[in-house]
């Protein structure tokens, strides 16, 4: 699928800059134009079986069969926070950076539809019985690795912010409701110039993720262009959730920063998504969240802050860890639709 151009976002020159100052990225991102990542699947191959009356999928034979890539594996380019003043020149083309021809997706089960009638065997060694592939989007620097390590393995990478290239992904089985659940979780490169590499990976995603740095004004900005290159390239049922990330930064920018949460609700009502605020600082906030996971009917009263523009159907999801780190994880469910349907 030919890559169609992005609508101008604010986020490419301030990409650019930062990109030119890093020491050896041309080089890296050249490397990143890796032929096993060309020809890689998008996901893992999944095999689809009848059962009585009812569908199974399963991941076969094993994890191994994505090449791995050394040179596109992830965080790559050390970026230097304090802006580039290298010219973006030193930038390397993007068709040296991106794969020219990442591979079509393989077909995956529709939204909600990928039931399983046996369990399979992730990478980890743990049974599971479904499987969903999820993408992490939005503009570089925003907290999609941070989200996902935190996630994954429950630590926070503070320090030196090292940006993405290309695309990876790591795998989590979660229990909701008693069924084991695989999610195969992809972390893209927000950099503009991975685009093309990224957009192969959307159309068999049956959730996304969609950042945005709650500090960062120009990320919400782009968040409508976010929106427009999601429906372009992925499934028109895909499940889509806007989370605006930072939230423990937003204290010191002050309440007019805030706003731009608010905001935030407002801006996904007329697309449905669903708008989640955290912050990836604090341990086992999105694993008790429950992230993607189907969450039990809505008990807890609404509280103060739920006050905001667009809050009056919004249910407070994560009320229950607040008493321990996520204060300041909060989920709303619209019209009480849970994050992923599991269907039998
Ligand atoms: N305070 C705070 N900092 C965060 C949080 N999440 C991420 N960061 C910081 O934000 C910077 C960027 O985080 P990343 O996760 O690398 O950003 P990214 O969206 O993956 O960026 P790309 O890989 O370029 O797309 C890092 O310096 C992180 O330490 C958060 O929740 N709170």
């Amino acid at each position: 699928m030919p890559a169609a151009p992005l609508p101008s976002r604010t986020s490419t020159a301030r990409s650019t800059a930062r990109s030119g100052a890093r020491p050896g990225r041309s080089e890296r991102a050249r490397s990143g134009a890796c032929p096993a990542l060309a020809t890689a699947p998008a996901a893992l191959p999944l095999e689809a079986g009848p059962g009585p009356g009812r569908r199974w999928w399963r991941h076969s034979p094993a994890p191994s069969a994505r090449p791995r890539c050394p040179g596109m594996s992830r965080k790559k380019a050390a970026r230097s926070k304090g802006g580039g003043s290298a010219p973006s020149a030193a930038l390397p083309p993007p068709a040296a950076a991106a794969p020219r021809s990442p591979a079509p997706a393989p077909e995956l089960p529709r939204n909600g539809g990928a039931t399983s009638g046996r369990p399979s065997l992730s990478s980890s060694g743990e049974f599971y019985d479904l499987a969903f592939k999820v993408m992490l989007v939005g503009d570089s620097g925003v907290g999609k690795t941070c989200l996902l390590v935190r996630f994954k393995d429950g630590a926070f990478l503070a320090g030196s912010f090292i940006s993405t290239v290309g695309i990876d992904f790591r795998n989590k089985v979660l229990t909701v409701d008693g069924v084991k659940v695989k999610l195969q979780i992809w972390d893209t490169a927000g950099q503009e110039r991975f685009r093309s590499v990224t957009h192969a990976y959307y159309r068999d995603a049956h959730a996304l993720l969609l950042l945005y740095d709650v500090t960062n004004k120009a990320s919400f900005d782009n968040i409508q262009a976010w929106l427009t290159e999601i429906h372009e390239y992925a499934q028109q049922d895909v499940v889509l959730m806007l989370l605006g990330n930072k939230v423990s930064w937003s204290h010191r920018a002050g309440p007019a920063r805030m706003l731009w949460m608010w905001a935030g609700v407002d801006a996904v009502q007329p697309c449905s998504c669903r708008f989640w605020a955290s912050r990836g600082t604090e341990s086992g906030c999105l694993s008790q969240g429950g992230m993607l996971s189907s969450p039990e009917p809505c008990s807890c009263p609404s509280p103060p802050w739920c006050t905001g523009a667009g809050s009056s159907s919004a249910c407070c999801w994560a009320a229950e860890f607040s008493q321990e780190c996520c204060i300041e994880l909060r989920c709303w469910r619209w019209k009480q639709r849970p994050v992923l349907t599991l269907r039998n």
